[in-house]
């Protein structure tokens, strides 16, 4: 293969994921072409609407998914937390890059973090799985809708519409507003979506050209954390639109993983974690699941649909 196009949705965030793989795939291979294939897909068109209420999931997978079948494109690059825990048939993920930041992030231009909001204070976020964990530690807030891409949200920030607002330290990062992070949402008392923070390759099961060139961006202890994580949420039959957070970290070949869900109207909320061999991470997950549900998990989830 000479040419490798990856195709790709046209935010500024998902643009940048995509020229850093690009970057790291032609480092990897000198002499391969790497272009990028920009698209808009039916979740950015819809992104001011719940993209629960439209049936979310997948929607930002499925025009690159159908580039990737009539051979328009040969990969695509998405944010792990955004891929439906089970792949559409034929598809895999060649690479899941190391992660970054984990993190949630807070930021506010008044606030330096969510003790310091005063009675009231309206904290914008449309992840159930933040306005759960928001709701949890400070029950008096106001609670609001947030959509639109990083450079948006924090656009409404700023013109006053919110005291404060949470998103991914990642995609703030990537997108140079570092600065902005006031603090840092950390495990174990707050945790991420599952695989916040790691971008994947997706590609055909069939095309072993692409698979062959991927795979050397693989980093195979973020896999096996973002499996865990992955597997614990799809044991729930969850998707990012769920109130569901996991975070794993492997230590000297040992994996642990924490998990939480809850439920963004009351702040109730339940937590389990396990540990486990690393080489059996969907064992893992499917334990802390099965401790969740225990738990009452199950129905804070049919609640939150
Ligand atoms: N749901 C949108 C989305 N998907 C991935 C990221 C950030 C990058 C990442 O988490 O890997 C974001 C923005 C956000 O949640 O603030």
């Amino acid at each position: 293969m000479k040419t490798l196009r990856i195709a790709t949705r046209k935010s500024p965030l998902a643009l940048w994921q995509s020229e850093h793989v690009a970057d790291r795939l032609r480092a990897a291979h000198p002499g391969l072409t790497v272009e990028l294939v920009p698209m808009s897909t039916r979740g950015d068109e819809v992104l001011d609407r719940s993209l629960a209420a439209i049936g979310g999931k997948g929607l930002f997978l499925k025009e690159l998914e159908l580039a990737m079948l009539r051979g328009d494109a040969d990969c695509a690059v998405h944010s792990l937390k955004d891929v439906p825990m089970e792949l559409e048939p034929g598809f895999m993920l060649p690479a899941i890059l190391t992660r970054a930041d984990y993190a949630d992030a807070f930021v506010s231009n008044h606030f330096a973090n969510i003790a310091a909001l005063p009675e009231g204070a309206r904290v914008g976020t449309s992840s159930l799985r933040r306005q759960a964990q928001l709701r949890a530690l400070r029950p008096d807030l106001r609670l609001a809708d947030l959509r639109g891409n990083v450079n948006t949200r924090l656009a409404k920030l700023d013109a006053g519409e919110y005291d404060a607002i949470v998103l991914a330290c990642a995609g703030l990062q990537r997108l140079g507003f570092d600065d902005r992070i006031r603090d840092r949402l950390q495990a174990p008392h707050w945790l991420p979506a599952p695989a916040q923070g790691a971008v994947a390759i997706e590609c055909r099961d069939d095309d072993v050209a692409t698979r062959a060139l991927c795979a050397r961006l693989d980093d195979a202890d973020t896999r096996t954390c973002a499996e865990a994580e992955r597997a614990m949420n799809r044991a729930l039959h969850g998707s990012c639109h769920v109130p569901v957070a996991a975070f794993a970290r492997l230590q000297a070949g040992q994996l642990h993983l924490a998990g939480l869900v809850g439920s963004a109207s009351d702040g109730v909320i339940v937590r389990a974690q396990g540990e486990g061999a690393g080489h059996a991470p969907e064992v893992l997950g499917r334990d802390v699941a099965a401790q969740l549900l225990a738990q009452g998990a199950g129905e804070l989830i049919a609640a939150s649909h």
